[in-house]
């Protein structure tokens, strides 16, 4: 059962340290070692000093320290004990910076496993499959790469350096007090351990189920607080802020009890195993007391078995608590391998080709199921055979459903076909051209990402200052038909949007996706026309930069649900359960001929 735990998190730990890792980690458990056993050393060296100091004339009688006396000549006890104190306090203090040296070490270094273990889980959702990824919440998200890794170097990576130093100076004490006195450690030994063991074992699944507890409330109540906050206004109207307010309260109220019930189960093992270390001895005294046997002999045994207890029990004790703090967050090991097969690996390959788009994009016969749909469904998409000449602007109609945002999620690469295939100019697109077909394409989506920042950064992305080409900047603004907006703002591109554009109205946010599109100098512009909020201003805000766009030759391919936003498209295909049903011309879509 112990051994469970600790091969799991041995484990665990192993697969995220890097051989030169290892061979640190081994070397900072030694050192550890070696801290632990000064410590040991050093209090245990304090009892013969003070016996001595107390005593007159115990220099004299001492075994030990009189030869150390008349070797170094000293003619004076008390010169002897004070330069015995002196050097008590060079051992103490050259332990003490040596002890910190060792913590320092330790903390550097799990910082570092800490940092990586963030890269890891960072790299392992950026390249995720899109599907998986959607499946997570944000909060979910934020949970495994921020506060997982966290909990993680906390509290498997800490307690098992705690948990081996210890189990080592538990056996050093153990062996010392063996060859000193065998019939102690079969005290020892019949009052500790079952007591060690029934105490990790009483708490032990109590522990794991707090963890795993906490691990789901934890998550959630960032998910409550993200709605809470960002559903400000709909709450609002709705008269439902208490409510979210409310199941925040209960989630932090179960928050704080489980914490609490940590906290008392991290204090319960040094009580107990005091309780039990103080029935050993007065079991002892009281055999003594009753016993036939000789009272002094067992008096001194008494006395042993109090002073090893006393040094073990904090061992004993950090061993406990470094075991429970594995059970508890055993589901951080848990949640790093989330997702860590390979499958779940879409990062690609580090030899990119370059790609030119010059004539043609080509769509053939694609069929794509989501891997959650059952056999007998329909796939998503059915043998979708598409030619798009560069500089022609296409239009995607079909009822909510029909497929549309998954055939660009296909052609963006972030889905792959099952059957047929994606070709630019006739060369198929591989995961080896996704880099080069990143930089030709733009995606506007329905709800435009923007960042709580200015108007620029959210055009650039956030590039720095001195990589900005204002040129490249100011063609973008005039292509989104932004100029004249930027030009009404106190600040100009340099003037803040507000949270996720709040200070913006619904079309200017999607000219910013267009711009950011033109600045990135994009061939290929993907727009998703928002079905909601789009009011009529909105919608000719839109329809005016796809208007001035539909001069150039970019190619723009727009999933619209108002036919006038495709007044400029050369041809429109209609979806519908995946297939493409019909292709139509504006002309006749406005006449209502089909
Ligand atoms: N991650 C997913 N897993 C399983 N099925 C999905 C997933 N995403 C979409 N689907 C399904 O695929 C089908 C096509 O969805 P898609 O979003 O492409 O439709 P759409 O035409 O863009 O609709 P809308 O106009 O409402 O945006 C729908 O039946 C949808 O339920």
């Amino acid at each position: 059962m112990i051994n469970g735990i600790i091969s799991y998190s041995l484990r665990s730990v192993s697969y995220y340290l890097t051989v030169k890792q290892k061979r640190q980690a081994v070397v900072q458990f030694i050192l550890l070692l070696i801290s632990s056993v000064l410590d040991v050393f050093g209090l245990a060296s304090l009892v013969p000093v003070l016996l001595v100091a107390a005593e007159p004339g115990g220099v004299h009688s001492s075994r030990f320290f009189y030869p150390i006396y008349q070797a170094l000549g000293f003619s004076s006890e008390r010169s002897f004990l004070v330069a015995l104190i002196v050097v008590l306090l060079i051992f103490f203090l050259l332990k003490n910076i040596f002890s910190t040296w060792v913590n320092f070490l330790q903390a550097r270094f799990t910082a570092a496993v800490g940092l990586d273990i963030v890269r890891r889980q960072l790299r392992k959702y950026l390249h995720l499959p899109f599907w998986n990824f959607t499946d997570l919440g944000s909060s979910s998200l934020i949970n495994s790469t921020l506060q997982v890794p966290n909990s993680y170097v906390n509290a498997i990576i800490r307690p098992l350096f705690v948990f081996f130093s210890e189990l080592t100076v538990i056996a050093v004490i153990t062996i010392a007090i063996l060859v000193y006195k065998p019939v102690l450690i079969a005290v020892l030994a019949f009052v500790l351990v079952p007591t060690t063991l029934l105490t990790y074992r009483a708490l032990r699944a109590r522990s794991q189920a707090i963890g795993n507890q906490l691990n789901v409330l934890r998550p959630a109540a960032l998910g409550i607080v993200s709605d809470l906050f960002s559903g400000f206004v709909e709450l609002k109207l709705a008269g439902r802020q208490q409510r979210f307010a409310d199941r925040l309260l209960r989630n932090q109220s179960d928050v704080q009890d489980l914490d609490a019930e940590v906290y008392l189960h991290s204090m319960l093992p040094v009580r107990i195993i005091e309780m039990v270390a103080i029935i050993g001895v007065l079991t002892i005294f009281l055999y003594s007391l009753y016993g036939s046997t000789g009272n002094g002999g067992l008096i001194a045994l008494v006395g042993m078995f109090a002073a090893a207890a006393y040094r073990l029990m904090p061992s004993v004790n950090r061993l406990l608590t470094s075991m429970m703090h594995l059970k508890q967050h055993q589901y951080t090991i848990e949640n790093l391998e989330l997702f860590r097969a390979p499958e779940y690996d879409e990062m690609p390959p580090a030899q990119q080709l370059p790609l030119s788009f010059r004539h043609e994009l080509t769509l053939d016969n694609i069929s794509f199921r989501f891997p959650s749909q059952a056999p007998e469904e329909a796939p998503a998409l059915q043998n979708i055979s598409l030619r798009i000449r560069k500089g022609d602007k296409i239009g995607f109609i079909g009822t909510s459903g029909s497929g549309k945002t998954t055939l660009m999620n296909i052609l963006l690469r972030f889905y792959r076909e099952q059957q047929g295939q994606v070709l630019v100019d006739g060369e198929p697109l591989t995961p080896q051209h996704i880099q080069a077909w990143y930089e030709l394409v733009g995606y506007v989506k329905q709800d435009t990402f923007l960042m709580e920042a200015s108007i620029k950064d959210n055009i650039t992305l956030g590039a720095p200052s001195e990589e900005i080409n204002s040129e490249r900047l100011h063609y973008a603004i005039a292509q989104a038909s932004l100029t004249d907006f930027v030009a009404t703002l106190p600040d100009g591109l340099d003037t803040f949007i507000g949270e996720r554009g709040s200070k913006l109205s619904g079309g200017q946010r999607q000219r910013i996706g267009i711009a950011r599109a033109m600045y990135k100098k994009a061939q290929v512009l993907i727009l998703d026309e928002a079905t909601s909020a789009l009011d009529n201003e909105t919608e000719r805000e839109v329809n005016e930069a796809i208007n001035a766009l539909a001069q150039t030759d970019i190619t723009i391919l727009i999933i619209a649900h108002r036919i006038t936003t495709l007044r400029e498209c050369d041809q429109i295909y209609e979806l519908k359960q995946g297939r493409v049903i019909a292709e139509h011309q504006y002309q006749e879509l406005v006449q209502g001929i089909v």
